[in-house]
């Protein structure tokens, strides 16, 4: 049933005192960038609008609350993709923004680019009329926290690279059936300078094609890179794998050959859709018809209704 939205904000192993603050974050995303399907908007507006709250909410590692890199600073990466036509935009390790998901569209819509980063990112951001911000702006004390207990003597930066991923995702398709995707991240902790995580790579981290569907993952950057996941999920649906069954496949896959944990939210242009992940949690939410659909540990799938989000959810284990 069209249209469907489906939003993740990251995996890995969320702190319980935290759990409650991710969940409703991606609730709230999937609402509003719902609400724009529903009257008829494009699934690429809905995924824009629903990654823009996730990385305005200072909960999720994308825009405010990013990680820091070696050197404590915040360089971000976001990809579009646009399923109509392919058309796609990214940007990496771009600094002094708040939305980064929003300046790689607009690299999708105005240059004749797929990926601008680092400076030439910011130059273009500055060109756009996409305001500066401040740094600290986009740091929250928990990072800043974490961040300076890796500089302790003793302490090992390359083991605290790893923890939560909560980068920010999204998939839609809207009523016309088309499909788009959305992925915006800070990184992972501590990275070096420049790198470049799978956020910014078309095929790795997102990849929305009409004929098959669209895919938003989360995880480790290199084994995500590392297998082309989002292209290979397509790939397993093109040969008639449901979402799910696709997304399973594929993350076993990357498992076994670079023993990457994460997660994907999936759709179809029929409406079908997943939230699958290997590591340990993953927070999503998912809208189509009257109902919100949302979970963070492994076979949770809570329903509300979509009109009345103060109403008692259900549970039911179904899998998606
Ligand atoms: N938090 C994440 O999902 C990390 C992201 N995939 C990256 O490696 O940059």
């Amino acid at each position: 049933m069209l249209p469907v939205l489906v939003v993740h904000g990251g995996a890995g192993t969320i702190q319980k005192e935290l759990a409650e603050m991710y969940s409703e974050g991606v609730r709230v995303a999937v609402r509003a960038g719902f609400a724009i399907l529903q009257e008829g908007g494009s699934a690429m507006d809905a995924v824009v609008e629903a990654v823009t709250l996730l990385e305005n909410n200072p909960v999720y590692n994308a825009g405010c609350g990013s990680v820091l890199n070696e050197h404590g600073n915040v360089e971000m990466d976001a990809l579009v993709m646009d399923g109509r036509t392919l058309a796609n935009g990214a940007v990496s390790a771009v600094r002094r923004i708040a939305n980064a998901a929003q300046l790689a569209r607009l690299v999708m819509e105005k240059t004749r680019h797929v990926c601008l980063t680092g400076e030439g990112a910011s130059k273009f951001a500055r060109a756009m009329g996409v305001p500066e911000v401040p740094e600290e702006s986009l740091i929250t004390d928990r990072y800043r926290k974490r961040w300076e207990e890796n500089l302790a003597p003793g302490a090992n930066p390359v083991e605290s690279q790893t923890g939560p991923k909560g980068t920010v995702g999204a998939v839609a398709v809207d009523s016309e059936g088309n499909v788009a995707c959305a992925t915006s991240t800070g990184g992972i902790q501590n990275k070096m300078e420049g790198r470049v995580g799978d956020s910014a790579c078309v095929g790795s981290g997102g990849y929305a094609d009409n004929r098959v569907g669209a895919v938003s993952p989360t995880g480790d950057g290199e084994a995500i890179m590392t297998v082309t996941l989002s292209r290979l999920i397509l790939f397993h649906m093109e040969q008639g794998k449901s979402a799910q069954e696709a997304s399973d496949e594929a993350l076993a896959y990357m498992w076994e050959k670079a023993q990457g944990l994460g997660g994907v939210v999936v759709v179809d242009p029929r409406g079908g859709w997943a939230a699958r992940f290997n590591d340990t949690q993953m927070v999503w939410a998912a809208a189509q018809g009257q109902q919100l659909h949302y979970g963070l540990y492994r076979g949770e799938d809570f329903i509300q209704p979509l009109q009345d989000p103060d109403s008692a959810s259900t549970q039911d284990h179904h899998q998606h």
